[in-house]
Formats: C-alpha cells, structure tokens, sequence
C-alpha cells in the first residue's frame, strides 16, 4: 500500500472532483459520513457523551459533517468549533449552515474560558486541524490540545492527529493530539511509521473515500510503500514437484564465540526453517557440540577455538550470513577484514559484524552489491552518525542504501526495509519481538530466503514480514513475556501458512479505553 504526502492526497483530491464530476463539497460529505458509519457501527447509538472539536479548514468540514449525521441519529453530541483563524474554508462554511438547519448551534471556542469539561468517560472527535497544518500551532489551541490529551478519554482523529506535520517532524516544543485510533482518509501517512511520534499515534486505519484509485496507481514519485499480506503473497516462491534440496540453495551462517553459541545456533536453525536446502555454520570450535546436538540437520565447520578468526570454510554456500554471536576481539576484526577482501557472495549482515563495519568504515565498500545489512537503530546510528530527527534518520537511510547498492533492514517498531530510494515499512508484529535472540532468528530468515534466489530486497520484506507474523499469531496464546526467540522458530510455519488462509476479520478497537491492545498488521485496509 502507497504512503501518500500531503501534496499527493491533494492532487489526488483535485483529480477525484475532477474524473468522477462532484463537488469538494460533495468529496467531504462523503469523508464525513464514511467516518460517521464507522463510528456508528461502533457505538451503535450508545448515550455516550460525545464531544466534536472542529477547526475552520477543511479538517473542521469534516467534523461538521460527523456532528450533523451524529446529531440526525440521536447521539449525545456536542459540537465546538476551534476559531484559532478567520480564515474559514467554504467546506467549513457551508457545513456550518448546514448543521445549524439540522438545528446544532456550536459552541465557539475563542480563548482557555470556553473550553468544555472532558472525563474519562467521554469519547473525543479531533477534527481542529488536517494535513493543511504548516507551522506551529499557537495561542489557546495549544491549551485546547493539553485540555483534551489530560482526561485519557478516547478521542478518535480524523485524517490526522492534530498537531501532526504529515511530512515532516515536529519539534520538542509542539503540542499534538494523543489520538487512541485515528482515521485517515484513502492513504496511510508517513508520519504514521515513525517512532517519534508514538505518543500521538496509536492505532490507525486507511478509510476508502473514494478518491480515484487509477490516479493513485498512476503517481510515479512514490518512494515509500507498507508490506501487505498481498505483497508477500505474490513474492512466495512455489516449489516444483520434481525439486530437490539442491534447488533450494547453500546458507552459511559464520558466527558465535564462547558464550554467544546461542545466537548462531538460532541464525542457523532459522535459515533451514525458512526453506534453505542446506545450511552450513562456521563456528568456534567451543561450540561444535552444541550446534550439533541442537540441529543435527545442520552442517558444522569450525574456526578458533573461542572465536571466529580466520573466517574459512569448505563448504560451497550461495549466501553467507555473517555476525550474531561473533563477539569484537581484534582477531576476529581482522579475520573479517581479510575475509571482506577475498568475499564475492552475497552476505547479509547483522550484530558485532555490523559494529566491527562502524569502527573501520572504509570495510563498507568491500560489501558486495545486494548484499543485506540488518541493525538495530543504535548500530544504524554507529554507521552513519547522529540524526536530528526520524525524517533525516530516513534520508540517511536512503543515501546510506543507495552508495553502496545494499539492502537495509532497519529494525524497530515498524521495521524499514530501503532499497535504492524506495523504503517498505513492515507492520507485523508486536512487542513480544523485543526480546534475547530475536534479531538473530530474523537473519537466519532472511539468509534462508536469498540461498532460495529471493531476490535481496524481496528476502528482507518478505523474512521481516514472517518474523512478525510469527508474533501476531502467538502472543494471544503465549502472551508477550513468554515469547522467546526459539518461539518464533515454532511459529514460523504458522507464519508461513498464513499468507495462504483468509485472516478472520477484526473489529477495530471499541470507544472504551484510550490504549485498546493492537496487532497492527490486520487492522489496515482500505
Ligand atoms: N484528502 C482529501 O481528499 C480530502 C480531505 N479532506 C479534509 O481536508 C483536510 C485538509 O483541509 P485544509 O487544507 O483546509 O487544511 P486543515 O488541516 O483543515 O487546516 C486548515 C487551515 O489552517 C491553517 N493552518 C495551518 N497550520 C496552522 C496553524 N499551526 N495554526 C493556525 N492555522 C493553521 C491553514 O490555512 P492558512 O492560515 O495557512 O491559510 C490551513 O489551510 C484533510 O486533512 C481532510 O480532513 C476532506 O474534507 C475531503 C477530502
Ligand atoms: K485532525
């Protein structure tokens, strides 16, 4: 699914009144009665208290359009309209009159004095400000915003928690609405994905309007994209009858040191669990045993007796993973330095291997093309530096990417996956992922699906978007604090299975607590 700027929904606003012959009055009647049906369906006329803040754009027509159709079915509703301008849009305008012949006088907010009581109890609609925000907001609608975030009542937002840049970051200073579920019109925002902005995003759903889907598919300058069951399903790879392992490629997964065997013993198991033909571990000789008791299906060659130094094999792989467990000793540095000199395959990289990259960064051009990088935001930040914000960590990502013709995979809440100029925002998953070994088992993943001739980019949104499947589908059975990284191994093939059975549909979250729990990869649709 697109990720759409503010300029693009825009133009395809214009496009829509234009190819389907409306009004932009008619589009937000439209806009406003989706989200009214949403609520409806929700509250099902529920005496609820029920307060709708409007601003005076088109984000305020919105919130007209609710009010009046809410008024019409009989809900407790209370209108005000947030006059931080005399700029009235004729959206707003004429919605105005329209919900005063419906007989709703709205309270006008002028200064702190007029500004209602909110409890817990009530739910909040925030329609005082859309994707038309371009500077700071200031005066009482600060207070007015820090008036309704107090109580942690439910305040659902419409098209943007107001207060939020939809391309850009906003600064320490500003205020924004703490949205408990926000929807957003056609398209998902950018400002959706990003950590910095988890506060005021919780969960959030792309609301079909009706804005023309031709034009949309047809903008040549979108460069970031959310992965999508869909999207997986057409990168799956079926196999033919007559294959045989050999078909299904050679990973070789170099790692480990002596306390850290765990790590590469999961690397290694979850590149054979995601379809690798075979998989091969280069480890310290300290861990011979252990690898091998814990995977007899995978085939073990050793290095030093503690730690990896010398980087040598026999085995013939067509992808090596290179990293978890593999410790910083100067050895070791050295040995992968050598190593990085002689290498021709692909490798994906991830862990001290990463950080052995940060310290001597002249190692970066010697990672051959499509090979895949996957850190954690600190080493990310070891890597390329600083960012003053999370805008700026994706441009550093995406020229970060594009120098050296590699894949990133950069781990987080909504994991980016970047490649060339284009970044791919995973959504599955949960916090249970934050856990020992994780990481580990997502390289694993990935290395398995590249010896399978995924192609680099399509191995790491495919592997990330499996890893957190494999959390959606557990945490309602093991709960979150006993999910461990050997739990997604055993959910893997649950993962797997998924892309191919319809997914039960889910109910959005109820008005009844500001934080409702969220598995946020079903909840999206448009
Ligand atoms: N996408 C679609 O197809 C559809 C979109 N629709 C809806 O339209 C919304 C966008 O509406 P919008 O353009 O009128 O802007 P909105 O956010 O209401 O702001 C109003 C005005 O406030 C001003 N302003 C800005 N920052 C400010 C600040 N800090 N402090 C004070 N004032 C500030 C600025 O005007 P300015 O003062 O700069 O002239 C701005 O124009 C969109 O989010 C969605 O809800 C639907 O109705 C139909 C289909
Ligand atoms: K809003």
């Amino acid at each position: 699914m697109e990720i759409l700027t503010g300029k693009q929904i825009y133009q395809a606003d214009k496009e829509t009144i234009k190819n389907q012959g409306i009004t932009s009055l008619e589009l937000m009647e439209r806009a406003g009665t989706v989200c009214f049906n949403w609520i409806h369906q929700r509250l099902q006329g529920n005496p609820v208290k029920i307060l709708i803040f409007c601003g005076i754009g088109n984000n305020g027509g919105d919130g007209l359009v609710i009010a009046r159709h809410m008024h019409q079915y009989g809900y407790n509703v209370h209108c005000f309209v947030v006059n931080f301008s005399d700029k009235r849009t004729e959206g707003f305008l004429e919605n105005y009159d329209k919900l005063k012949d419906a007989g709703v006088w709205p309270t006008v907010i002028k200064s702190v004095d007029d500004f209602p009581e909110i409890t817990a109890q009530d739910v909040v609609i925030d329609a005082i400000l859309g994707i038309g925000l371009d500077r700071k907001i200031e005066g009482f609608t600060v207070d007015l915003i820090k008036h309704i975030n107090t109580p942690q009542s439910y305040t659902l937002s419409i098209d943007i928690p107001s207060g939020l840049f939809a391309d850009k970051s906003i600064s320490t200073t500003d205020t924004v609405i703490e949205a408990s579920h926000t929807l957003t019109f056609q398209r998902p925002k950018i400002a959706f994905l990003l950590p910095e902005n988890e506060p005021f995003i919780y969960t959030w759903e792309a609301i079909d309007i009706g804005l023309d889907e031709n034009f949309i598919a047809s903008l040549k300058e979108v460069k970031h994209f959310i992965v999508e069951k869909r999207d997986v399903q057409s990168m799956y790879k079926v196999r033919d009858k007559f294959s045989h392992k050999g078909n299904f490629g050679h990973s070789l997964v170099i790692g480990g040191s002596y306390g850290k065997i765990g790590a590469v013993t999961l690397t290694s198991k979850a590149a054979l669990k995601s379809g690798s033909g075979l998989v091969t571990a280069l480890i310290p000789e300290c861990g011979y045993d252990i690898l091998q008791i814990s995977i007899p299906e995978v085939m073990v060659e050793v290095d030093s007796e503690k730690q990896i130094e010398l980087f040598q094999y026999v085995s013939q792989p067509n992808v090596i993973a290179v990293g978890p467990g593999i410790g910083t000793l100067d050895k070791t540095i050295s040995g992968f330095e050598k190593f990085l000199k002689s290498n021709k395959l692909p490798l994906v990289i991830d862990a001290d291997a990463l950080n052995i990259l940060s310290i001597n960064k002249k190692l970066l051009e010697l990672i051959p093309e499509n090979s895949i990088l996957t850190p954690h935001p600190k080493e990310f930040e070891r890597l390329v530096g600083k960012w003053k914000n999370d805008h700026d960590k994706l441009n550093k990502l995406k020229k970060f990417v594009t120098k050296y013709k590699i894949v990133v995979v950069l781990k987080g809440a909504n994991t980016v996956i970047a490649f060339n100029d284009e970044l791919y925002f995973n959504t599955t998953g949960n916090p249970a992922l934050a856990t020992a070994g994780s990481g580990d088992v997502l390289t694993g993943i990935i290395v398995g699906l590249v010896a399978q001739n995924y192609l680099p980019v399509e191995a790491a949104i495919f592997g990330t978007y499996l890893h957190g499947k494999t959390a959606s589908l557990a945490v309602s059975k093991t709960g979150i604090e006993t999910f461990t990284a050997s739990t997604i191994l055993e959910y893997l093939g649950e993962a797997y299975l998924s892309l191919f059975t319809e997914d039960t549909p889910k109910q959005a979250p109820p008005p009844a607590s500001k934080k409702p729990p969220q598995d946020t990869d079903d909840e999206l649709y448009v």
